[in-house]
């Protein structure tokens, strides 16, 4: 056998690449630097793809959404202090909006840091990380690195999915041992994301319920698109006959065209209903906290699907609490069902049926307007006709006005298709996710953005056209935050919400070889995009809207605190 002198080694590069690669780790989502560059050269000369970008942030916000749209952990790593801080926001928000991913940082050495003599970006950064993400951990000694990795990725997917922080202090990665052992150490996760049985009784409670409602509601949220779990759902809504909302990214998981999807007739459902089915849609408030007057004064039973048990009661009582995965639940329910359940009440489902036709009818002429510059509804009347003809292109989606108006007016046909800015509503998310969307799926990606949205992430055309991605960015462009016409009364300076006037963002492709183009009406921006969706080449779209076309804040401007006091 060979001497211990002759016997191979190995090292913490090595072994965070073993243990990533056997757990089927592809693709890492990062920006280099000390001390991670040559792990990420490693990575890539090991058969790991490693997309390096220009913030951490938009790295992060790739791997939240790569782990929404695999149920595998998306993968971020960082470097020490400013570069993990710049990946937090991504893995809050993907805690926030149960995104399986792990933010893997290299960090400063913990003798130096524990007695704060100043080590090069000196943090402690597994203490500031730990309250704002679902688990977070860190290795010290080479042979932990397999158990370390595991625990990571098994903390990441399962129950209810959210970010994990990996904390990966310099020395770790020179470390060495012996390659056996190494190897040894090593660990295949066994079913991460274990099935989450409910109780019998809980699916008895719950149908029992659900057969005595006079005007069903069953709503879903992102948690049921991510359960891909798309034919029981879908059985789900046609044996129960129940009508149904799904909220922003769930949109698609049954097409916003079926005859049973209440979209268009949301505030009168929300109101009316007498029992709500919630699955994978939390009470918060996307859904008024499931109290006030977007509910009406009827008395209201929720029933409610969800993997974390301490969910239930958060906003109202929830007389029917069914605790467990969705897949599991929603199969569950259709068990108990059976063959002869009976449908839901017609008179009902035709008053909803009657409620979104007349909405429907209501919207129609504005999606046709043609002026130009473009208001939002005439631009995105150009749009909705396009993912209809390209139903499974992704569409992400950001902005204020370029948000709210584009979930009610651009209706999805499949699962998993419609990416925005979720729980929190947050600005930012929309070239990290376009990018991890086309690589992760190699679907072409239509990116409809505020101007202000736009700016938080622009940089990473770049990076889109670096790798050649089949990414179409539209810029809603009107000069500002939810307008364009603000003025600072005070004069001097430009109000707080505009931008320069007249931008061009389609130039901001070309400098890195994209294809630009400024569209000023909906012919030019739906000629345009087709031409974007069947080249495959990065493109961004300026397209030209009336500054004076939108509202502050969208649609819950309501949130906005206001001043009573009247200063002289
Ligand atoms: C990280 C973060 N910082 C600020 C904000 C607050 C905000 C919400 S929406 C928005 C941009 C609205 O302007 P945009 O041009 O994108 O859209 P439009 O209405 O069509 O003109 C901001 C700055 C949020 N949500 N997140
Ligand atoms: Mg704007």
């Amino acid at each position: 056998a060979a001497g211990a002198e002759e016997r191979e080694l190995t090292d913490g590069f090595h072994l965070i690449i073993d243990a990533l690669k056997l757990n089927g780790v592809e693709t890492i989502y990062g920006v280099p630097g000390i001390p991670i560059t040559d792990f990420g050269r490693m990575a890539q000369a090991a058969g790991i793809r490693v997309i390096s970008f220009r913030h951490e942030q938009n790295a992060g916000n790739a791997a939240a959404i790569a782990g929404y749209l695999t149920k595998k952990p998306g993968i971020c790593l960082t470097v020490s202090a400013p570069g993990f801080l710049n990946g937090l926001t991504a893995l809050a928000n993907a805690t926030t909006n149960c995104f399986p991913m792990i933010l893997i940082s290299g960090s400063s050495e913990r003798e130096i840091v524990d007695l704060q003599q100043g080590d090069y970006e000196e943090m402690d950064q597994l203490a500031i990380a730990k309250p704002l993400c679902k688990a977070a951990f860190r290795v010290l000694h080479a042979a932990d690195i397999g158990i370390a990795v595991a625990r990571a990725i098994r903390a990441a997917v399962s129950g209810r999915p959210g970010g994990v922080y990996l904390d990966l202090p310099a020395k770790l990665f020179g470390q060495t041992m012996d390659a056996e052992k190494g190897a040894a150490s090593l660990v295949k996760v066994i079913d991460a994301a274990p099935a989450m049985i409910p109780a019998p009784d809980a699916i008895k409670r719950a149908l029992d319920v659900l057969k005595g409602a006079k005007r069903p509601l069953i709503i879903f949220g992102k948690g049921a698109a991510y359960a891909q779990a798309d034919d029981d759902i879908r059985a789900l809504v046609e044996t129960s006959g129940i009508p149904f909302l799904q909220m922003s990214m769930a949109k698609g998981l049954l097409p916003d065209t079926h005859a049973l999807s209440a979209g268009a007739a949301r505030s009168t459902v929300l109101k009316d209903a007498d029992v709500v089915m919630l699955i994978g849609a939390r009470l918060n408030w996307l859904l008024s906290h499931g109290k006030g007057k977007t509910w009406g004064d009827a008395p209201k039973k929720f029933i409610q699907i969800d993997i974390e048990p301490k969910e239930m009661d958060s906003n109202v009582e929830i007389v029917a609490p069914v605790v467990g995965d969705i897949g599991s639940c929603v199969s569950a329910l259709l068990q108990g069902m059976g063959s002869n359940w009976p449908k839901a009440p017609s008179d009902w489902v035709g008053v909803v049926s009657a409620k979104k036709d007349e909405n429907i009818a209501k919207m129609a002429p504005r999606l046709m307007n043609n002026k130009s510059p473009m208001d939002f509804h005439g631009a995105l009347g150009a749009l909705r006709t396009i993912i209809k003809e390209r139903p499974d292109a992704i569409l992400v989606n950001e902005g204020a006005n370029t948000l709210d108006l584009a979930r009610g007016v651009i209706d999805m046909y499949q699962p998993r298709k419609r990416l925005d800015v979720g729980t929190w509503g947050v600005m930012g998310i929309g070239m990290g996710y376009a990018i991890a969307a086309a690589i992760e799926t190699g679907k072409p990606v239509l990116a409809v953005e505020g101007d202000s949205a736009f700016g938080f992430s622009g940089m990473e055309v770049e990076t889109i056209c670096r790798y050649n991605l089949p990414v179409c960015i539209v810029i809603f462009n009107n000069n500002g935050i939810y307008r364009g016409t603000d003025v600072n009364p005070a004069g001097g300076d430009p109000a707080t919400t505009v931008f320069v006037p007249g931008s061009r963002y389609d130039k901001m492709m070309e400098a890195f070889g994209g294809v630009g183009v400024n569209a000023t009406n909906p012919d030019e921006l739906s000629r345009a995009v087709n031409a974007a969706m069947d080249s495959g080449k990065p493109t961004l779209i300026n397209a030209v809207i009336d500054p004076a076309a939108g509202t502050e804040s969208g649609r819950i401007g309501n949130l906005n605190p206001q001043s009573v006091v009247k200063k002289k």
